[in-house]
């Protein structure tokens, strides 16, 4: 009997008293390797269930095969197929025969016929209601699939595959690459997508869980003239490659880069517009690159193809390592730094192997270690004393921040041209900040803002782009949703938060991205530099819109008052005309006698020379003219004249004249020779 088990019955009990006790099963000592710690909780990692699972291995391809080009400063050029495998196919594929279905009952998706009449009533009852809805003009709410309807056949098998022009990978490298978890070439100090050595392992995990199927990776390297051809699964236990296939083949066409296939379970109604959203935005975010994106399936009409094509070929510049800043280390890095370090004494290693530690730096910082500590001393020679007193004046010194030389934002430019393809906006404004720091590592935020568009929701849209990664989940707890939504006061620019179409973008970049768990998904708000430096950007691109706001409110006043007094003009003229007639009558009948400009006036209203219409036009031709006198003020205050600008060609200063004239409505510059 199990010593657990036994211990819930009182004859267990009393078996355990005349025993040595044993521990109970679920305190026995054991060790899991990475590779098992991820299977078992591989939600940490973005694969929560099939169709997130589908959308995070493309995810996790795309940014590997656009770090790799652009480490090697090639405009990336990325095609994407996920293959639809109906079971059936499947089933074939891996040599097991189709079975029909005997016992019906034991299946989740039965239905017994009480059950079904049941359900499509109530389906026809719904459709019913939703007709009489659409009818009305009410928004009609999308139908929830009931069990039977979501039951067989919805997750699927894919065959996903990312090709991609990158810079390949070393031959003998790529099982522990695509084999061993926490393994990469990432975790430098750098600006990458990629870091924690994880996500193609994470997919291949998923593929051993869900199909059974290796990973195959095929890979050229420029210059090479083979290409490596590797098939591989994955020991989770002992978490290293289980080489299938490692062989190098003839190069057949002029190519580098890297090919990878995976076969997994996935989803694709449920994450079909994740993944394309996901690929537009990093499109958006990555317009010098070219994506080439295929969803293929037996139903033609479920198949999908979208080019999203290159729309710049200037990229940003590549991201540069950068070496660590000291604050940013603690005790066992420096270790780490010091059994790595090339440097032979103290003085060449602070100097080297830190950022913004000059010579003279160096000096003064190993003066004021102590007496124990001296320029010359053999840096491997240091006991763990002296580390930790190292570790501690580092926590204490003043140190320059890191400059953000290294950082490769996307850049304004792009990031406007995101937003007009995104949302065509009414207006958009942008704004790049200078690099700031947290905890050692240089950071960047860029931010756009806009206002309108087609097809944008009302309220607060909110795109958000780390290291340049498209983040579509956990919106809700990230730094940027936070400001954007409780930190920004968009009534004080003019912007009604609820009402008007608020697009916000913000790109953040740093040798080191405070995600919350390996998947990539959000930023923490409990960065307060990262949270301050978003909130500025946001109001940066406010301010400036501000004023584009209430010049456009300006403008729709004035044109409302022109509005207004044109619209009485018929009325007012009809009114001045009739008394003046009434006047003129009298005048003319000399009932009553009017002298002078009156009697003028009036002896032109008896000879038609005043007419209901020339009154008309005259009040209209003063309406305009107050109009344009106002609008010439407002240009004026504001300093701004957004008329359309006329080319002014200067005349040659020959003959008489001795000056030339340039007119605007506002002023007359006179140049003389
Ligand atoms: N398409 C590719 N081209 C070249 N090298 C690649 C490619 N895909 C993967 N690699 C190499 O394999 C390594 C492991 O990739 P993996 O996706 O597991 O982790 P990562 O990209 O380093 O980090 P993360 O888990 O954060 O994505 C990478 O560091 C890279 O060196």
């Amino acid at each position: 009997m199990e010593i657990g088990e036994s211990s819930e019955s009182p004859e267990g009990k009393k078996k355990s008293k005349s025993k040595t006790p044993r521990k109970p099963k679920d305190s026995v000592l054991k060790q899991k390797s990475p590779a098992e710690f991820f299977a078992d909780n591989k939600n940490i990692a973005g694969f929560d269930n099939p169709g997130k699972c589908l959308y995070t291995t493309v995810r996790e391809l795309v940014e590997n095969a656009l770090d790799s080009a652009e480490s090697i400063s090639k405009l990336p050029i990325v095609e994407i197929t996920i293959e639809e495998i109906v079971r059936s196919k499947f089933n074939s594929m891996i040599g097991l025969a189709e079975h029909e279905r005997v016992d019906e009952e034991l299946y989740d998706d039965f239905e017994s016929a009480k059950a079904r009449e049941k359900r499509l009533a109530k389906e026809a009852r719904i459709q019913e209601i939703q007709a009489k809805n659409a009818n009305l003009g009410k928004k009609v709410k999308e139908p929830v699939a009931s069990k039977a309807m979501r039951g067989r056949g919805e997750t699927s098998y894919y065959r996903v595959t990312c090709k991609d022009n990158g810079k390949g990978m070393p031959h003998d490298d790529i099982p522990n690459m695509f084999g061993r978890v926490l393994s990469g070439t990432k975790y430098g100090l750098k600006q990458t997508r990629g870091k924690f050595g994880l996500g193609a392992k994470m997919a291949l995990i998923w593929s051993k869980m869900s199909t059974g199927l290796p990973i195959e990776i095929t890979s050229s390297m420029k210059g090479q003239n083979y290409t490596s051809f590797c098939r591989l699964d994955i020991d989770i236990h002992r978490n290293i490659p289980h080489i299938h296939v490692h062989e190098k083949q003839d190069k057949k066409e002029r190519w580098h880069g890297a090919e990878i296939q995976i076969v997994i379970e996935g989803n694709w109604t449920t994450y079909r517009s994740k993944i394309l959203h996901y690929m537009r935005q990093m499109a958006v975010i990555t317009p010098y690159a070219e994506f080439l994106f295929r969803f293929l399936s037996d139903a033609p009409d479920k198949n999908v193809t979208v080019k999203f094509a290159r729309r710049t070929d200037i990229m940003p510049p590549v991201p540069l390592e950068t070496k660590y800043h000291p604050s940013a280390v603690d005790l066992l890095l420096i270790k780490r730094l010091i059994a790595e370090t090339s440097k032979q004494n103290l003085l060449q290693f602070l100097q080297h192997e830190f950022v913004n530690i000059s010579k003279s730096h160096a000096e003064r910082l190993i003066g004021e270690m102590g007496p124990d500590f001296s320029h010359k001393m053999l840096v491997k020679s240091l006991t763990s004393q002296q580390i930790v007193r190292i570790h501690q004046l580092f926590r204490q010194a003043k140190f320059d921040d890191p400059s953000g030389d290294c950082l490769s934002p996307a850049g304004e430019y792009n990031l406007r041209l995101g937003i007009i393809k995104e949302l065509h906006p009414d207006m958009v404004a942008t704004y790049s900040g200078s690099a700031q720091v947290f905890e050692g590592h240089p950071f960047l935020v860029e931010a756009g803002v806009s206002v309108g568009g087609k097809d944008v929701k009302q309220g607060v849209n909110i795109f958000r782009f780390a290291n340049r990664i498209p983040l579509l989940f956990e919106q809700g707890a990230d730094v940027v949703t936070r400001t954007a939504l409780k930190r920004i006061n968009w009534n004080s620019y003019k912007i009604n938060q609820v009402q008007d179409k608020i697009g916000v973008f913000v790109s953040i970049v740093s040798t080191k991205i405070p995600f919350k768990g390996t998947g990539k998904e959000y930023i923490g708000d409990d960065i307060s530099e990262i949270a301050a430096a978003v909130k500025t950007s946001i109001q940066q691109c406010c301010t400036q819109l501000k004023s584009k706001i209430l010049k456009r409110i300006q403008a729709r006043e004035q044109q409302e008052r022109k509005r207004n007094l044109s619209k009485y003009i018929p009325n007012v003229t009809g009114a001045i005309y009739d008394v003046l007639k009434e006047m003129s009558h009298l005048h003319a009948s000399k009932r009553k006698r009017y002298a002078n400009e009156d009697a003028e006036v009036l002896n032109k209203v008896s000879n038609h020379i005043i007419t209901r219409e020339t009154l008309g036009e005259k009040l209209a031709q003063h309406v305009e003219q107050v109009d344009y006198e106002m609008a010439l003020e407002y240009a004026t205050q504001s300093g701004v004249n957004e008329e359309p600008r006329e080319n002014i060609y200067i005349q040659t200063l020959e003959g008489e004249s001795k000056f030339v004239d340039f007119q605007s409505p506002v002023f007359v510059f006179r140049l003389f020779q």
